[in-house]
């Protein structure tokens, strides 16, 4: 399949702050990527180093085999970043109207609003739109030149339940005539609903890349904690830790760890089982800790990806 976007290998540092660490992705023609991970993972610097909008520190981006500082090459992405300031005594029309204007095909300025529901507000003024009709504004401008690539930063943060819907829709009929794009989200159902591929990225390192159903089983993960000394080897754990006197194990069957438990004799007390968040289970599953700890053998899924 057609690499469209390419990041190899891609550090960027903001003084001293290291917000990817040699972070390496492809993104393949009419693939619909999830982006997911915490605060502050690198997600929104990602995009705006494949939209040439900064240079990685060291490493290599490429987007459509060119430069992404190279204008031809850009005019074949859409971006929405996580905030668009649009001015408000524009019309909607006119607002998509003057962002077609930069690109040599566009889709049209009311076939695009009809397909983020935004067909009966052509006429209206930005200032008027509600916040949730403006970010789906926002959103539609990403696809109004007919890129072939789509960087949407959070998409949906701040839409109530129907118009993340309709965004949804609008972003799968692009998907559907063979688009690619690459969101990013905080939200698991989001990503859920949209992506065949989700990359989890934290603390600027690919932390997981893989299909979405790979990834469900990994955060299908339990955090069983107890207090106890030096454990035995028990079978089906993802990861462990060790802090302040207490063991946190991530397992996915946390019935048949008690058990085991229970069974190798050795004092435990102050069970709790307690469901991983996305966030702890990639976390655990990845730290470095949890292997050298010799705490237990430590087994990474195989759909981590490796330092
Ligand atoms: N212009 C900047 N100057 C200094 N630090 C920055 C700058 N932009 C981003 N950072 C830092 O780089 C790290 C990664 O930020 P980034 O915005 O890429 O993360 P993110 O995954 O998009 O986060 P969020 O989900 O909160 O949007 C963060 O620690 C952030 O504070």
């Amino acid at each position: 399949m057609t690499i469209l976007a390419q990041a190899i290998e891609v550090t960027r540092r903001y003084g001293d702050m290291l917000a990817l660490d040699r972070v390496s992705l492809d993104i393949r023609a009419g693939e619909l990527i999830g982006l997911l991970g915490p605060n502050g993972a690198g997600k929104s610097t990602l995009i705006n180093l494949f939209a040439g909008l900064r240079r990685p520190t060291s490493g290599t981006v490429k987007l459509f085999g060119g430069s992404p500082l190279d204008p031809a090459m850009r005019r074949g992405i859409g971006v929405t970043p996580q905030e668009t300031g649009l001015p408000e005594s524009l019309r909607v029309g006119e607002i998509v109207d003057f962002v077609s204007a930069h690109f040599r095909e566009c889709v049209g300025t009311a076939e695009l609003l009809a397909r983020f529901g935004l067909g009966d507000f052509a006429g209206r003024q930005v200032g008027g739109l509600s916040g949730g009709q403006r970010r789906r504004l926002a959103v539609a401008l990403a696809f109004a030149g007919r890129p072939r690539l789509v960087f949407l930063d959070e998409p949906t943060t701040g839409l109530d339940v129907e118009a993340r819907r309709t965004l949804w829709d609008g972003i799968r009929a692009f998907h559907q005539d063979g688009g690619t794009v690459l969101l990013t989200s905080h939200y698991l159902e989001e990503i859920e609903a949209l992506a065949e591929r989700v990359v989890v990225v934290g603390g600027g390192r690919v932390l997981a890349d893989d299909s979405m159903r790979a990834v469900r089983d990994m955060v299908d993960a339990r955090r069983v904690s107890f207090a106890a000394g030096e454990l035995p080897e028990l079978p089906g754990v993802l990861g462990a830790e060790r802090a302040n006197g207490r063991i946190d194990l991530l397992v996915s069957d946390p019935d048949r760890l008690v058990v085991e438990l229970v069974r190798s004799g050795v004092p435990f007390s102050g069970l709790e089982i307690r469901p991983a968040t996305l966030e702890e289970a990639f976390l655990t599953l990845t730290s470095k800790d949890a292997a050298v700890s010799g705490l237990i053998p430590s087994t990474p899924g195989r759909t981590l990806a490796h330092a």
